[in-house]
């Protein structure tokens, strides 16, 4: 069982204090690591793979120190989020590569077996330069794998692949996780996070921010006040019928914008109750948008809870 534990761990570049002071334990299975841009995930995983050591507290693997330790490299694979490869290997040269770096017995085999895994022996004598985005993904998944690490560490996989890719790196992420080995994937999608991840561990500028299960943390960010901008055929009047009842918290009228401002309590029953109270007394109404909607402000939310 491989437990890559992170304690008080801080490091900053500079004055730029990128991880702050966190502590997360990363068990065997899958944990989706989210965070909006620039929250510190890929310096976490950084000091997790061994390519940066912490500038404050630790970070280990089974209790013994990641940075510049062979024998936790031996059980740690990196799939980063950079799309620099060597464009001019082909797919086998390329995971080859990392066998004869790890110094494997027979790595000839285990290149096969890692491009069999992503499902790209097919592709393999392809240069990877030509490659798509998805198959580049792929290639770097087998070379991350080729030592069979306990530990795998994605950095924003997902992104810019297309819907079937993202299915096929699901499944595959899904069985190692399955296998029992421990898996962590960084991502700024709430979605992608959900689909994937039962456990998840959030970061806000630099700071642990929140730990557990999705549907917990959801739930949290769900029941945050919502922010609405709403127009209706008679604004005075919603006002009056919506500060009345208990799903609204705040309310003002916005001359700029020429528009209510609402703060909603109870996301499910301000749903329920806008259109009917709207109904009840004639009001058409004209637009209702979420303003404050931004995974940006659902962090902070969670960060101020
Ligand atoms: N080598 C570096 N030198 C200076 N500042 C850095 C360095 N690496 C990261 N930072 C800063 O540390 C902060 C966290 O960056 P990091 O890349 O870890 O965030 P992230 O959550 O992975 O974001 P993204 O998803 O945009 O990559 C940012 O403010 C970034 O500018």
């Amino acid at each position: 069982m491989a437990v890559v534990r992170i304690e008080k761990a801080s490091r900053w570049f500079g004055n730029v204090v990128a991880v702050n002071d966190v502590s997360i334990d990363i068990t065997p299975g899958i944990t989706g690591l989210l965070g909006p841009n620039g929250a510190g995930k890929s310096t976490l995983i950084h000091m997790m793979s061994g390519f940066l050591p912490p500038s404050d507290g630790s970070v280990t693997l089974d209790g013994e120190v990641i940075w510049r330790n062979s024998g936790a490299y031996r059980r740690i694979g990196l799939v980063p989020e950079t799309e620099s490869t060597y464009e001019f290997l082909d797919g086998r040269e390329f995971v080859r590569a990392n066998a004869e770096l790890q110094g494997l017995p027979d790595p000839g085999a285990a290149t096969e077996r890692a491009l069999e895994t992503v499902e790209m022996t097919a592709a393999a004598d392809r240069p990877v330069g030509t490659y798509s985005k998805g198959m580049r993904q792929r290639v770097k998944m087998a070379s991350a794998l080729v030592h069979d690490p306990a530990v795998l560490l994605l950095d924003e996989p997902f992104n810019g692949m297309d819907p079937r890719q993202r299915m096929h790196l699901m499944e595959l992420l899904r069985r190692m996780g399955e296998e029992g080995r421990t898996v962590l994937f960084s991502s700024h999608i709430l979605e992608e996070v959900e689909q994937l991840a039962t456990h998840i561990e959030v970061i806000v500028a630099g700071r642990h921010a929140a730990s557990g299960d999705f549907r917990r943390i959801r739930r949290l960010m769900t029941n945050r006040p919502h922010q609405y901008l709403i127009r209706s055929s008679d604004d005075r009047a919603l006002a009056a019928a919506l500060i009345a009842d208990p799903c609204t918290q705040g309310l003002e009228l916005d001359p700029v914008e020429q528009a209510l401002k609402v703060e909603a309590v109870d996301f499910h029953r301000f749903a329920e109750r806008l259109p009917l109270l709207a109904r009840e007394r004639g009001i058409r109404l004209l637009t209702v948008s979420p303003s404050d909607e931004s995974l940006e402000s659902v962090f902070s939310y969670l960060v101020s809870a």
